[in-house]
């Protein structure tokens, strides 16, 4: 077991080079927020656009447009029932974020089904929330692609067919990682990262997080992260380490930390640890 710390971050945050333009960052394609779970996504989001991603698409149900508009100018929005639209958002990404809130009926499955169908294998799909219930329910095989899934001790027991209880059998998680051939970040109160050669456990995080979207924000800063950082496995693990080290701070002050009070802290706490000059 190794473990995730602050070394991470500055392995990984590179200083930003002058002779860049949005492009460098990477474009991400979020799909999710159903009619109901509007906030996930706009969570998820968020945290994309302040982790630094250069650009930033969100498929979503058309209820959520005008509200993350009203958080997020910065983010393009565009309605996921409409195929064209997904399957060309999906092609035009490097990172596809899918799941936070996108819910588990026959539209959201239709969505999963036209995302899967879509992502190539150079592209970096991370799946969360819904995304994951629904690849275990309906049994459906992971795309070819660089997938990254962001399951709680739930979602993951539904996924790998291990129950909570024996989830802290390491041997047992990475035999499940190894068939599904995926970074499997498997969240808890002491997220792990498992990976093809290693398994990481995070050293920060607080029961301050155990609130509702924590989660949506992690897929968020995980898709910003993999887009911009070259070595793919740090940058997920310091997403992780980021989204509990920023609420660790704000814990010091706070009974309850809330995603989006982490959300706007993402650019300072970067700023703080990004790579020596
Ligand atoms: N504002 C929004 O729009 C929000 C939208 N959201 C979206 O909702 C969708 C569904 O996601 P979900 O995680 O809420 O539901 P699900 O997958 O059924 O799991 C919950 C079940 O598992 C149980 N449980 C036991 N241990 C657990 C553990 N360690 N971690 C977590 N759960 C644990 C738990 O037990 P209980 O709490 O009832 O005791 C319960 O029975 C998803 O798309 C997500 O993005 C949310 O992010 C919230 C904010
Ligand atoms: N007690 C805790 N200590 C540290 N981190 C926690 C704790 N409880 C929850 N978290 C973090 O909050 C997030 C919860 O994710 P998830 O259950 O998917 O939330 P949601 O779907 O509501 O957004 C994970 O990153 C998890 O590590
Ligand atoms: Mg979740």
């Amino acid at each position: 077991m190794k473990y995730i710390n602050q070394a991470t971050l500055k392995q990984t945050i590179r200083v930003r080079p002058d002779n860049s333009f949005k492009g460098t960052y990477g474009h991400i394609t979020l799909v999710g927020g159903n009619a109901n779970f509007g906030g996930a996504i706009i969570m998820a989001t968020m945290a994309a656009v302040y982790s630094g991603a250069g650009l930033v698409t969100t498929l979503t149900d058309p209820a959520n447009k005008t509200s993350i508009h009203a958080q997020l100018p910065e983010a393009m929005v565009a309605d996921y029932h409409n195929v064209d639209t997904l399957t060309s958002s999906v092609q035009g990404a490097d990172v596809i974020v899918i799941g936070c809130g996108l819910g588990t009926d026959a539209e959201a499955l239709a969505v999963l089904k036209t995302v899967f169908k879509t992502v190539t294998p150079e592209q970096l799909l991370i799946i969360d929330g819904s995304a994951i219930t629904m690849v275990a329910t309906e049994h459906l095989s992971l795309p070819d692609a660089r997938i990254i899934l962001t399951p709680h001790q739930i979602e993951w027991q539904r996924l790998s067919g291990i129950k909570l209880a024996d989830q802290s059998d390491v041997a047992r998680n990475q035999t499940v990682r190894d068939q599904l051939n995926a970074i499997v970040v498997l969240k808890s109160h002491r997220t792990q990262v498992y990976t093809k050669d290693d398994v990481y456990e995070n050293t920060a995080g607080t029961p301050a997080q155990a609130t509702g979207g924590m989660g949506d924000t992690l897929a968020g800063m995980v898709g910003g992260f993999v887009a911009q950082f070259a070595n793919k496995e740090n940058a997920v693990a310091a997403a992780v380490y980021a989204h509990s080290a920023i609420a660790d701070q704000l814990a010091q002050n706070q009974y309850v930390v809330l995603p989006h009070q982490i959300i706007h802290h993402i650019p300072q706490f970067m700023k703080q640890n990004e790579a020596d000059k």
